[in-house]
């Protein structure tokens, strides 16, 4: 039976100066409707490699990377990026940094009227619909990354691609995310595919763990069912033996594959 979004035989070789450099290889995974997987390795493993190549900005060498059945090969809105380092365009306010992708998917689809509801909805999504004219310059990097998720959003894309969305922020902005990222996937059952380092933010979020081992080459290692209930409420989870038990089998997995330079 075929999955939704199918990662097949994945293999890519850069070339670079001092000669070719395999960084995945044979990686396969295969992502069902709605589910929210979380990607978890050492830097440098190949995770935003691997997200590059399902979001059709990089080209695997090897295999290949199936949409419904279809191919992936260049980017498209079907498949929408939220990266690290927020990407919002400065000289546009909040409001006109998503409604600009909205025009650009839904304006053969949606009337003025409907583009302008659907980006004042996605901005409340996350609560951003008050800051709606500030521009990115003046606003926090919790709330650009909330902007950046709406204009995301906003898009209807069929998978959410989530670099580490959440890596430049402190703690508490984070966890605040994190439940906003986990409230939201509740009520629109979106597919989601994370990288993160957080081994919490990856048990608390995900439906599975894909852990990476090493490169060159690298692929991955482990899969892990997270089977805790949702809706999850992090306090709870503090002192749940299970939720205990496999963040533990994550650092388990990431302790025996730190890099030599980290092993103590
Ligand atoms: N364009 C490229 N040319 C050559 N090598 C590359 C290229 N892009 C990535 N690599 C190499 O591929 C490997 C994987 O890189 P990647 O950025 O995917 O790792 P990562 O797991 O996302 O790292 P981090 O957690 O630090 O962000 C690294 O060794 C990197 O140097």
């Amino acid at each position: 039976m075929s999955a939704y979004l199918s990662i097949e035989n994945v293999g890519i070789t850069f070339k670079t100066d001092k000669g070719s450099f395999c960084a995945l290889d044979d990686v396969r995974l295969r992502i069902e409707k709605g589910e929210f997987i979380s990607v978890i390795g050492h830097s440098g493993c190949g995770k935003s490699t691997l997200l590059n190549i399902v979001a059709g900005l990089l080209q695997a060498t090897e295999g290949g990377v199936l949409l419904e059945g279809r191919e992936v090969d260049s980017p498209g809105p079907d498949r929408a990026v939220v990266f690290q380092n927020h990407s919002l365009l400065p000289w546009l306010s909040v409001y006109d940094n998503v409604r600009m992708a909205v025009d650009k998917v839904l304006s053969k689809t949606k009337t003025k009227a409907e583009r302008h509801d659907w980006t004042m909805h996605n901005l409340s999504l996350v609560r951003m619909d008050q800051a709606k004219d500030k521009k990115p310059g003046e606003i926090s990097g919790g709330m650009k990354q909330r902007v950046g998720i709406a204009r995301a959003l906003a898009m209807e894309p069929k998978v959410l691609l989530l670099d580490e969305p959440f890596g430049a922020l402190d703690a508490l902005t984070r966890a605040h995310l994190q439940d906003s990222l986990m409230e939201i996937h509740h009520r629109l059952g979106n597919t989601v595919i994370m990288i993160t380092h957080d081994v919490d933010e990856s048990v608390l979020l995900s439906d599975r763990i894909v852990m990476m081992n090493n490169g060159p080459a690298a692929t991955i290692g482990q899969i892990l069912k997270i089977d805790l209930e949702r809706p999850r409420r992090r306090v709870d989870l503090a002192a749940d033996p299970h939720y205990n038990l496999l963040r533990a089998e994550v650092l388990r997995f990431l302790h025996g594959h730190a890099p030599a330079s980290h092993a103590a």
